[in-house]
């Protein structure tokens, strides 16, 4: 490779490449991992790569509008930032900077409970720019509640209750590690409360963070707690992690704002099925009363346009961001979101869709192919050839 020019990634499998070589091993495997034996992270990928998008022709797209409305909230195109926990890992200035990239973006930037920046921090950094607060229930609903009014004090428009983490999937990578958050680092939303452990993973004989959610987390959260949820805030409320028809149901019937279709990105239960291959259950569950997003293995632009034919008006993303974080901080994420958002222009063009309105179920193709036996086999080819040089 050429020592006078930069390498510039050309798609976000080669951030991750080059996010691996920056990265301690501890951090990169907790980031990159899936649970069990990452059946559902392989997944997550395929189930896009066995959809194929038929393009209309002669349409005039020399004027195109790709810009969205999520929950009534203008965004530069249909893409949201997922909740990934401690971002000071990836980079000093960890959510942050993905706040202020998302802000400048004109997406929405969620934030995970378990950031290492603080709630109001990150509100200060981007005061202009969308915010969400993805909430973790701790047993200890005064602690939560609070987390929630923090929120809502600090102008974050909505709270995304995680619902597939009642105890944290085994990432195996994280047992042998035994992965604890670094020495230098908090969980910065608890810095003020008096019990310690709460800002702290603990060294324990297998990953840290499993630990503390056992303790921590609240394995008995039910729908009743949704309704108590909505007593101590305002804001609308989401739920991120549902694959089936029958909650996403329930989910209208106890008046959430809408619906994340996700397994996580392949954390918590591996074997659960591609979010795409839920997708239009869970739209056919909530019948039009509710907006769905997407998460869990969005990857390029096709598998946006994907999505949404298959009835989502939007997609989160996680691990990308995470990757363009640690490999150059704001301008990182800036230039990830970049890369989806013109991979996302120049496919819709191609597609012939002028605007969002005009992507239809029927550009989707499912085809008949076998699957490969090797993750690995999911790198695209050029990801592979970078891989053998660097
Ligand atoms: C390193 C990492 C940390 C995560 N932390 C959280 C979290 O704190 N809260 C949460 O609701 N989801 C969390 N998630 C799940 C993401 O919000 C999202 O569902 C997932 O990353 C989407 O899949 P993708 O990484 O393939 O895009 C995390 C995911 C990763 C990879
Ligand atoms: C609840 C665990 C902490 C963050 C997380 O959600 C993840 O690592 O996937």
């Amino acid at each position: 490779m050429s020592s006078e020019r930069p390498f510039e990634p050309v798609n976000v499998y080669e951030y991750e490449i080059l996010a691996k070589q920056k990265l301690p091993k501890m951090a990169y495997d907790y980031y990159a991992s899936g649970a069990d034996d990452q059946y559902t992270l392989e997944d997550n990928i395929l189930a896009f790569r066995k959809l194929r998008l038929r393009p209309r022709v002669l349409i005039d797209i020399s004027v195109q509008d790709i810009s969205a409305n999520i929950l009534g909230i203008p965004c530069s195109f249909p893409f949201v930032i997922a909740p990934t926990a401690m971002q000071k890992m990836a980079h000093p200035e960890g959510e942050v900077a993905v706040a202020r990239a998302a802000a400048k973006s004109k997406v929405i930037m969620t934030l995970s409970s378990l950031s290492t920046c603080s709630i109001e921090e990150v509100a200060k950094a981007a005061p202009q720019g969308p915010k969400w607060f993805q909430l973790y229930v701790y047993r200890d609903r005064e602690i939560t509640k609070r987390l929630v009014q923090r929120a809502e004090q600090a102008g974050y428009s909505a709270v995304v209750v995680t619902v597939d983490t009642p105890k944290l999937g085994r990432r195996e990578a994280d047992v042998h590690n035994k992965f604890e958050l670094p020495q230098h680092l908090t969980f910065a939303n608890f810095v003020d409360s008096a019990d310690v452990d709460r800002q702290r993973t603990k060294k324990v004989d297998g990953s840290g963070l499993a630990a503390y959610i056992a303790s921590l987390f609240d394995p008995s959260l039910s729908w009743k707690d949704i309704h108590w949820l909505k007593t101590v805030t305002k804001l609308p409320i989401l739920l991120k992690g549902v694959l089936d028809e029958k909650d996403a149901e329930r989910a209208t019937q106890v008046g959430v704002a809408g619906i994340i279709v996700s397994n996580h990105g392949a954390r918590q239960l591996d074997s659960s099925p591609a979010t795409i291959d839920c997708l239009e259950s869970v739209v056919k569950g909530v019948r039009g009363k509710i907006p769905v997003l997407l998460d869990s293995g969005v990857r390029r632009g096709t598998d946006i346009i994907k999505a949404l034919a298959l009835g989502a008006q939007g997609v989160c993303v996680g691990r990308p961001i995470l990757w363009g974080l640690a490999v150059a901080g704001e301008e990182g994420v800036r230039r990830v979101i970049e890369l989806f958002r013109s991979e996302f222009d120049l496919d819709m063009g191609l597609l012939g869709c002028p605007s969002i309105a005009d992507i239809r179920r029927d550009m989707v193709v499912k085809v008949d192919w076998s699957i490969p036996s090797k993750a690995n086999n999911l790198m695209p080819a050029r990801g592979k050839e970078l891989r053998s040089n660097l």
